[in-house]
């Protein structure tokens, strides 16, 4: 928690941009106003100062002109006195003299000063400081804000500067927390965002993710411009060179100090690189296009995968944000459902061809793989913990295994974005680890509940920790020894059921699930595919930990959840024809085909055969008059993603139908049951909503606006219902789609659907 910022004089040792910054931020957040009473909590009546002290009295005065420093010195001795904080500013290898300095005064401090440090390095200047004080000061806490910019020098002092940005504290096993959280406190009121980690760490991470970067953009503008004496060159250098050497404009004694304070750990990241720019090397060398195509896809992805980690959103969503706002569909009413069409691949089986494949032993080739945000958010996942995987390039992955131990621990969290399946299914697969690691997802995921999954792999012996309410982040402590248990679910999931097979192989004895209903078995239809034993009686499936995979080809049929939209979508247009190619028919995945010829569809599966393990057919599908029917029981697990269609079917269909036990509706993307109910009731559907299903009675329905709540099907849906809707239908929120279906809207025009996507900053909002 951070406490308010209640110094009374903070000293800022080294006036440059980054010291100056920080007095412009803090100024900027009222501290040491002539208005302001930051100091003493009690009525005190001192304003709060901000002094400075720097060897260039120049840069003292720029700073009381500014306004940043009330007042300043070069000798530090005169400073001291009466500093509650005192922030080492300067350049890593000055500090060994500045801590000198200030050992040799700070008994002219104030009994409870606290001293922290901005350094850019850790280990050194814990050095410095134990060489100085002759241990490390409880009061002591080495600090380093990851923020900076090309100019140097107070004149560029910028109070935005750390306002976003991370601030990393080192603190160590005996440092005052008091003193870490009155740091903490400093920084939080320049905006920024405040971290911990140990020291070595910190080097390793800052080694390659700063320092290494800096070395190479300084090598690269120095070796051109040596090349071309009259740096003519530069004449012609695009944006490539200009994103990528922006850094080498920066302090040239600032950095070499840097690498000087933290030559081990840049060295053996400066190895790492060596090792990897040889490989492309060797590849240009070759022309072996496939090896480069490889390395620039896994790049790329990583890269994406960055950004969304910055912002906590996945990745395609994220980046139509940047681009366009939030994504909107602007449907009008009527059209046509008519052609043949694909569509892409099954999002569960795509989850589980990458983690069976993973953790197999061969090389595992792909075809088919959906590639969707979910999807690729679990690929992405193992890559960082890593494992080669090449592609996608239009659904082909080959992902190399690595066997079930071969996994190794990530450098930081794994993002999964808006997949239920993909954390669930980790939770299982990393509870047996030998490393810890932390799951985290987008703001939809952090509210689903992952108690369902973590409570029973507790009792096979794993330890997690989950935020409040079961929810994430899911922290999974590795090196535990699991034990297979017999667990009966208290609900139909295939998630949980597959994260506790997956957790299963790491176990020791035998994992037994059994299931209050039939549920989407790819799991074990594909540990079998992988060689691995799964044995079912009746409602219960187990296996034996302990054994191996051994890689097979995989190709993944069309996903029927998505093929469901457009089988509603043709269900209830009059003339439409439509087929809909390769599509997976697991009889654990059939419930939306089964109820839709219940309510009377004209929906035929032809061409059926088996792809890999995995039943398919094309769906042949013609308009017929629906009728409103009880949806039975057993079916619900069957279609339980495919409801949000199936509710605009039931809108277009005569008479009543009604849906009961499916409460799980309300624990997906959004609460499906109160999305859809609010949705319909817009369009002016007349319906019941129950705490576990629906009642809906057909009947003309107009246009109107919707909110999907970001949740991908429930934008599908409405998007469909405007082909028998009196008025436009226009959908917020609609980024999501390309969670599970990418290429949605193309295909929807490609069968006669008439729908525009706009940004909610365009007009008409
Ligand atoms: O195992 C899977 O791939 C899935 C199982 C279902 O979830 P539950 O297990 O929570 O029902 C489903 O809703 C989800 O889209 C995918
Ligand atoms: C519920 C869904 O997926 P997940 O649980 O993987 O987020 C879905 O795709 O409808």
């Amino acid at each position: 928690m951070t406490v308010a910022l209640r110094e009374s004089r903070i000293l800022i040792v080294g006036l440059g941009l980054i010291g100056g910054s920080l007095a412009a931020a803090l100024r900027q957040a009222g501290f040491g106003r002539l208005d302001s009473h930051e100091a003493g909590v009690g009525g005190a009546v001192e304003r709060a100062e901000i002094l400075a002290c720097d060897p260039d009295a120049d840069e003292i005065a720029r700073g009381i002109e500014m306004g940043l420093i009330d007042r300043g010195d070069t000798r530090l001795e005169t400073m001291v006195e009466g500093a509650t904080l005192v922030v080492l500013a300067v350049p890593v290898l000055a500090m060994a003299g500045v801590m000198k300095a200030l050992a040799a005064c700070l008994d002219r401090a104030a009994p409870t000063v606290v001293v922290t440090d901005v350094g850019s390095t850790k280990a050194a200047i814990r050095e410095a400081a134990v060489a100085a004080f002759g241990r490390m000061p409880a009061s002591l806490v080495l600090g380093h804000p990851i923020a900076g910019s090309e100019k140097s020098g107070v004149a560029a002092a910028d109070p935005e500067l750390y306002a976003g940005h991370k601030v990393i504290l080192t603190p160590e096993p005996d440092t005052d927390p008091a003193a870490t959280a009155r740091v903490r406190a400093l920084w939080a009121t320049t905006g920024a965002e405040v971290l911990e980690m140990d020291v070595a760490r910190h080097d390793q991470v800052l080694a390659r993710t700063s320092h290494l970067p800096h070395l190479l953009a300084f090598s690269l503008v120095d070796t051109l411009a040596r090349q071309d004496e009259r740096l003519e060159i530069f004449r012609y250098a695009a944006g490539g060179f200009r994103d990528f050497t922006r850094i080498a404009g920066s302090d040239p004694v600032m950095w070499r100090d840097i690498f000087i304070a933290n030559r081990d750990a840049v060295l053996a990241s400066l190895d790492d690189f060596d090792v990897g720019i040889a490989r492309l090397r060797r590849a240009v060398e070759r022309g072996d296009g496939d090896a480069m195509l490889a390395t620039f896809d896994r790049a790329s992805h990583a890269r994406h995968y960055f950004e969304s980690l910055l912002n906590q959103t996945s990745y395609q969503a994220e980046y139509q944000m940047q681009q366009h706002g939030k994504l909107r569909y602007r449907v009008s009413p009527g059209g046509g459902v008519i052609g043949r069409i694909r569509v892409p691949g099954d999002k569960s089986i795509s989850h589980r061809s990458i983690m069976l494949g993973a953790l197999a032993e061969g090389v595992t080739e792909v075809k088919g793989f959906l590639e969707g945000e979910d999807s690729l958010a679990t690929l992405q996942a193992f890559r960082e913990m890593g494992v080669a995987i090449e592609g996608p390039h239009q659904g082909r992955v080959t992902v190399h295994g690595v066997g079930m131990q071969g996994l190794k621990a990530p450098s930081g969290p794994l993002y999964v974005g808006n997949a239920g399946t993909a954390m669930r299914l980790f939770a299982g697969l990393l509870a047996g680890q030998a490393f810890d690691t932390e799951l985290t997802g987008d703001a939809s995921l952090t509210r689903r509940p992952m108690g369902r999954v973590a409570d029973p792999l507790r009792l096979m012996g794993a330890e997690i920790d989950t935020a409040e309410g079961g929810r994430p982040p899911l922290h999974i402590h590795g090196g535990k020894a699991l034990k297979g248990i017999r667990y009966d679910m208290p609900m139909a999931s295939a998630q949980v059921k597959s994260c506790l097979l997956l957790a299963g192989l790491y176990a020791e004895g035998e994992t037994r699930v059994r299931e209050p209903a039939p549920t989407r078995d790819h799991t074990e239809r594909m540990l079998s595919g992988f060689g691995y034993e799964v044995h079912r009686d009746g409602d219960t499936c187990w296996l034996q930990g302990g054994g191996q995979l051994i890689a097979a080809p995989i190709d993944v049929p069309s996903d029927v959840s998505s093929a469901a939209f457009f089988l509603v979508a043709a269900a209830i247009t009059p003339g439409a024809d439509l087929v809909l190619e390769h599509v997976g028919i697991n009889p654990t995945r059939i419930g939306v085909i089964n109820i839709l010829q219940l309510m009377g569809a004209d929906l035929r599966l032809e061409n059926e055969h088996e792809v890999g393990g995995e039943p398919v057919a094309d769906l042949h599908i013609r308009y017929a008059p629906l009728k409103g029917i009880d949806i039975p029981v057993d079916q619900v697990p069957l279609a339980i993603d495919e409801f949000p269609s199936l509710f605009v079917a039931a809108a277009n269909a005569e008479g009543t139908t009604r849906l009961r036990g499916a409460e799980e509706l309300r624990v997906k993307e959004s609460d499906r049951l109160q999305a859809m109910a609010d949705g319909l009731a817009t369009l002016g559907v007349t319906h019941t909503l129950y705490e576990d299903g629906i009642e809906i009675i057909g009947g003309h329905y107009g246009g109107g606006r919707i909110d999907s709540l970001g949740d991908h099907r429930i934008a599908m849906a409405f998007t469909v219902a405007a082909l028998r809707a009196g008025g436009e239908i226009v959908i917020d929120d609609c980024a999501n789609v390309a969670t599970s279906f990418p290429g949605f809207i193309d295909l929807a025009r490609r069968v006669g659907l008439s729908l525009v996507e706009e940004s909610s900053s365009e007009e008409g909002t």
